[in-house]
């Protein structure tokens, strides 16, 4: 799940790309980019690592102009070099670069096509760098020197007749402006802002979750629609217009589970209000199952978990205790490359305060239960801490699906719950009991009537993918090419690869 970002700004916008990028880190943590684009030359600096790592004082100076986009990476596709980190770049038409959230599903058949008929060569495995080459092949079909907002426009609605699977994109055409658009189902979030700069003229951002625009200071327009794009030209006007000719609103569920920042609002649902609910939801489930359960304290496991967890013990009217204790300077577990790294980091990340533990029954509340990495560690953790009974609630419901549009969830083998009942994932875990919320609760809790939002992409719940172009050989092979025991062999990194750099020093 990455992050994306981009500023039409009336000063150099550099700092306030990288602050925006340290805002979306918990979307991505493998790798990050910045491009700025300044007199029709653009500047690049994107390597692997976290933004504070990736980013010095001399790329940073490097980095001018007032117009740019970033991005944080989380690989779903690909390799995880240096090279496919974003954005990437593509000189013709115009020159472009282009940062994207998300995974196209069809993305081996757009690479022979994109060589076959439209003569353009990709050098990496990324579907990223097809998703840009894709656009820029439809741009040139409009066959202008100085193309019309209409003709970006046009060159989005190709990407939405070629393109499958999810995506939020930003991207730069040197010396017209910045486009942004995202996919006819929405899955991938983005929003829009704006402020006024000190010389009245109004600047614009673009961004993954509207978190980035609160900190950085601009004020929330509207989310971008499901098929629509938006152009910012080189005057500084802004354009919008929905390029999609079917559009079927339904954003990914998992990021209000788990994705998304709470503070975010994401098509008019706020992540924060949506947690509650499914705290609440959660606890009408465990006096449904359990009216007289003799649980004596609530306590999360950080971070995700925490705001449905304190709804919930509310609601069960048992106390909340912050029983595990947060290493600050560790990353979100789920999000790491392989099973050793997030085996190890649990451990390293949470530890327990034991008076909170020990004699009591104690329910320990998560978002989600994935490769049940996180829940197995943590329950013996709270039963080395002295507790009685450990009981384990799941905010979300039983993850039994690959995902395919920018979670890298590719083997249905290496979800806990696949193939099991919940009594054998309870004692896979090693929990005394164990609760999960129903789907039907969890779509519940996630709308609310001001959104126009009906339906989510749910399919790692229900199997049920959105675009409709998902099989079992789809799933297969995917599932080949990326499980844990295969992605070291078959995805190594090559820093080989060709891609363009402005500082190549590291
Ligand atoms: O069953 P698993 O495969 O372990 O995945 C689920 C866990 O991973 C995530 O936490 P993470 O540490 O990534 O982030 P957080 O700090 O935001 O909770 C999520 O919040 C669950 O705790
Ligand atoms: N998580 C994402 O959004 C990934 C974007 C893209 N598929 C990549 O692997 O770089
Ligand atoms: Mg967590």
């Amino acid at each position: 799940m990455c992050g994306v970002v981009g500023i039409v700004g009336q000063s150099p916008v550099n700092q306030l790309l990288y602050d925006a990028l340290t805002v979306l880190q918990h979307r991505g943590q493998d790798a990050a980019g910045i491009v700025t684009e300044d007199k029709g030359k653009f500047f690049l600096r994107k390597s692997n690592g976290l933004v504070r790592d990736v980013f010095h004082s001399r790329h940073m100076q490097s980095l001018v102009g007032d117009i740019g986009i970033g991005h944080v990476r989380y690989p779903t596709a690909g390799n995880s070099s240096t090279a496919e980190s974003q954005p990437f770049y593509v000189n013709s038409p115009y020159g472009i670069v282009l940062a994207h959230n998300g995974n196209l599903t069809n993305s081996i058949e757009l690479h022979q096509a994109l060589f076959q008929s439209d003569l353009r060569h990709i050098n990496t495995t990324s579907d990223s760098e097809v998703l840009l080459n894709v656009f820029a092949h439809e741009l040139q079909l409009q066959a202008k020197l100085k193309p019309e907002p209409k003709d970006i426009f046009l060159a989005v609605a190709g990407v939405h007749r070629r393109c499958r699977g999810a995506y939020g994109v930003v991207a730069l055409i040197s010396g017209l402006g910045m486009v942004a658009f995202r996919d006819p189902n929405g899955i991938r979030p983005l929003v829009y802002g704006k402020r006024i700069a000190d010389n009245g003229a109004i600047e614009y951002m673009v961004a993954s979750e509207s978190v980035a625009l609160d900190v950085i200071g601009f004020e929330l327009i509207a989310d971008v629609a499901p098929g629509e794009a938006i152009f910012i030209d080189a005057a500084g006007e802004l354009h919008v217009q929905q390029c999609a000719e079917v559009v079927n609103k339904t954003p990914c569920m998992f990021e209000f589970v788990y994705f998304a920042r709470p503070d975010s609002i994401i098509d008019g649902i706020s992540v924060y209000k949506a947690r509650l609910r499914m705290g609440d939801a959660l606890a009408e489930r465990i006096l449904a199952l359990r009216p007289d359960h003799d649980i004596e304290v609530v306590i999360p496991i950080p971070d995700t978990s925490r705001t449905s967890a304190l709804q919930l013990a509310n609601r069960l009217g048992v106390n909340f205790r912050e029983g595990f204790m947060k290493n600050r300077y560790i990353g979100r577990t789920f999000i790491m490359p392989g099973q050793t790294e997030r085996r190890k980091s649990v451990r390293q990340k949470l530890n327990a305060i034991g008076l909170e533990f020990k004699g009591k029954n104690v329910l320990l509340v998560d978002d989600s239960i994935v490769r049940g990495t996180t829940c197995y560690e943590i329950i013996e953790m709270a039963r080395d801490a002295g507790a009685k009974n450990v009981y384990f609630a799941s905010a979300a419901p039983e993850v039994l699906y690959p995902n395919v549009y920018g979670i890298d969830m590719p083997a249905a083998k290496e979800l806990i719950a696949h193939g099991r009942t919940t009594d054998e994932i309870r004692q896979a875990i090693g929990a005394d009991w164990l609760v999960y919320q129903k789907l039907e609760d969890l779509k519940t809790a996630t709308q609310t009537k001001k959104s126009d939002v009906h339906d989510f992409d749910c399919s790692v719940f229900d199997g049920a993918y959105v675009t409709g172009d998902i099989d079992q050989a789809y799933l297969d092979a995917l599932e080949t090419l990326r499980k844990d025991d295969n992605k070291s062999k078959v995805l190594v990194s090559d820093s080989s690869m060709v891609d363009l750099h402005n500082d190549d020093e590291g």
